[in-house]
């Protein structure tokens, strides 16, 4: 398993300065969160770190190599991404969707085997969506397809997640249940980067995160080192109380 890095980078958002170029990696084991208010470049960073956009300044570094020396192939076995947005530009049903995480393993025009599938349905299942196979995926609910995407990448079976709101949609119970799925990945040798609104989920699942001012101003670092109520308020713009429950901290939103 290999870390993903990211060498004084600067993402690319038009009209705003440079701020705080962004040096960390991303170790094998370990679960970030990125947080941040709208319009702070989460997703532009995760789309940097995918390699789908350039950055301003900066690089970005995959199995020791910049990922621009790497063959889009190659990255797509190491790299996997939840997207934010789904487009479901043809009728596909959940399982054909799922199996498109299998094209990174296999030759151009090679059919999915027996043993793709299997893997496909194993991670329908695991994400709750087993018994939609047969449905198109343009008629499921919203929570139902951010599902089918998951089990995608899943299926797709890469060493690093990059995830956009993978608990977008999502009921208590399966953010819960996709947040364990991405802890079992973790405790499996693998890395998770995902970005996320809610900092409650974030302060109880990971144990590194990423605060992105919408200047560019950021910091980073182990979770209990960012979870300073005075930095999360100026995040946010937003005043709050911070109880504990169950050992982590909980913070609540001042009614104004
Ligand atoms: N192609 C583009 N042209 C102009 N501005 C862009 C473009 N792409 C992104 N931006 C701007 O860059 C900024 C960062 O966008 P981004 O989607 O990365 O933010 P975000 O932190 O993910 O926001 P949200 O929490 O709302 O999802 C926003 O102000 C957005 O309007």
């Amino acid at each position: 398993m290999n870390p993903l890095r990211a060498k004084a980078l600067v993402i690319d958002i038009p009209g705003r300065g440079d701020g705080q170029p962004l040096d960390f990696t991303v170790e094998p084991g370990q679960m970030w969160g990125v947080l941040g208010p709208n319009g702070a470049g989460k997703t532009t960073l995760l789309h940097t770190l995918a390699g789908l956009r350039a950055p301003r300044h900066g690089a970005v570094h995959l199995c020791e190599h910049s990922l621009t020396e790497l063959r889009r192939r190659q990255i797509s076995q190491q790299l996997g991404l939840v997207f934010q947005e789904r487009q479901d530009g043809f009728p596909a049903t959940v399982l054909e969707t799922a199996l498109i995480g299998r094209h990174p393993w296999l030759s151009p025009w090679q059919m999915e085997s027996g043993d793709d599938e299997r893997f496909a349905r194993r991670a329908l299942d695991q994400l709750d969506v087993g018994h939609l196979s047969d449905r198109l995926v343009n008629t499921l609910s919203g929570g139902e397809r951010q599902r089918v995407a998951i089990a995608t990448v899943l299926t797709q079976a890469p060493d690093t997640w990059l995830l956009d709101e993978p608990t977008n949609h999502l009921d208590m119970h399966h953010q819960v249940s996709v947040l364990q799925l991405l802890t079992d990945q973790a405790r499996a040798g693998r890395s998770v980067f995902m970005c996320l609104h809610d900092l409650n989920l974030a302060a109880r699942w990971c144990d590194h995160l990423l605060l992105l001012y919408p200047n560019g101003d950021a910091c980073w670092g182990p979770a209990e080192q960012m979870l300073v109520p005075q930095a999360l308020e100026r995040l946010y713009d937003q005043k709050l109380i911070t109880v504990e429950a169950d050992g982590a901290p909980v913070f609540v939103p001042v009614k104004s």
